[in-house]
């Protein structure tokens, strides 16, 4: 089997943490020897395992002088979790290859460089799958700012509700699904107040093939209308709700949307 076939595994495998993976990059990776897998590993949260040492685990004592395909550059510091580069030379690695470099400043090339210089053989593709499966962990690294998607639906004649305020479907089943993917990876959801009262969304991710964890669901509403009695209240006890209101806004109006945690 070919390089590509095992770093696309190791992609596939990456992807498991699309929803929980957040504010952590998504990593795969995979230990191969003898042309065949011995292990297999992703990074499912913040604060577990990262991708490397589950694959490397999996592989046991096999894992001596064999390759580790990993889509991100291993980590080299001790976080949460031990440095993998210490995990690599401990369990005697031959060859890694990274998708991409981490930009992570305490990185950025450091641990490929760590690992050659300590007679591991190293190749970083940086082939642009690997950094776009990573473009939100990318742009908070590097501009230490949230990714954030823009989702609007939109009429031919490039509207995006009626004239009276009332709501209808725009887009047709395959965008809604969509839609709820990109609530399900997200750290939270936003609408102005008038959306909130015209629609009466719930805003969670749903009817998707695997459950994704709650979402936090964010109102700005400068003058507190968001009513108790709407569904984002109503279900507060199973997702967040943040209302962000103005100075002037009537405090006994925000503490009736109980539950609804609220910033002024
Ligand atoms: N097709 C689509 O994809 C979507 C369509 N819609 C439709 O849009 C319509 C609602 O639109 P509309 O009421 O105009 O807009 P909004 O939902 O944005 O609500 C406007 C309100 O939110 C406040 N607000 C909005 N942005 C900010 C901000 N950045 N900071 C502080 N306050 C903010 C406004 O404050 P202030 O009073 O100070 O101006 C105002 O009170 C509905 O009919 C809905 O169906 C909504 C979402 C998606
Ligand atoms: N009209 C429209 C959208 N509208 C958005 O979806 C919200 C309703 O969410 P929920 O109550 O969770 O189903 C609504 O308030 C608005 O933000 N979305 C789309 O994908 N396509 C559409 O045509």
């Amino acid at each position: 089997m070919s390089q590509d076939v095992f770093m696309r595994r190791a992609r596939e495998l990456a992807e498991r943490g699309r929803y929980t993976a957040a504010p952590n990059p998504l990593v795969g990776a995979v230990v191969v020897r003898d042309g065949g897998i011995i292990g297999e590993g992703w990074h499912a949260r913040a604060g577990r395992e990262h991708a490397e040492v589950v694959a490397l685990d999996a592989a046991g004592s096999a894992a001596r002088g064999a390759e580790l395909f990993v889509t991100l550059e291993p980590c080299n510091h001790q976080g949460k979790t031990p440095p993998c580069t210490d995990a690599v030379l401990r369990a005697g690695i031959g060859r890694v290859v990274a998708g991409h470099l981490d930009p992570n400043p305490k990185m950025r090339g450091r641990s490929m460089e760590l690992l050659r210089e300590a007679g591991v053989a190293v190749e970083v593709l940086d082939d642009g799958s690997f950094a776009r499966q990573n473009e939100q962990f990318l742009h908070l690294m590097t501009t230490g700012r949230p990714f954030v998607h823009l989702k609007l639906a939109s009429s031919l004649d490039g509207r995006i509700s009626a004239s009276g305020g009332e709501s209808k479907w725009i887009t047709g089943e395959a965008a809604r699904r969509r839609a709820h993917e990109l609530r399900a990876e997200a750290g939270a959801v936003l609408v102005g107040a008038g959306t909130a009262r015209f629609d009466d969304p719930l805003l969670t991710p749903r009817d998707l093939p695997e459950a994704a964890p709650p979402v936090l669901r964010v109102v700005l509403d400068p003058h507190l209308t968001l009513s108790p009695q709407s569904r984002l209240v109503e279900t507060v006890g199973a997702d967040p709700v943040l209302v962000f209101s103005g100075e002037d806004a009537d405090a006994a109006t925000g503490r009736c949307c109980a539950g609804a945690a609220w910033r002024s």
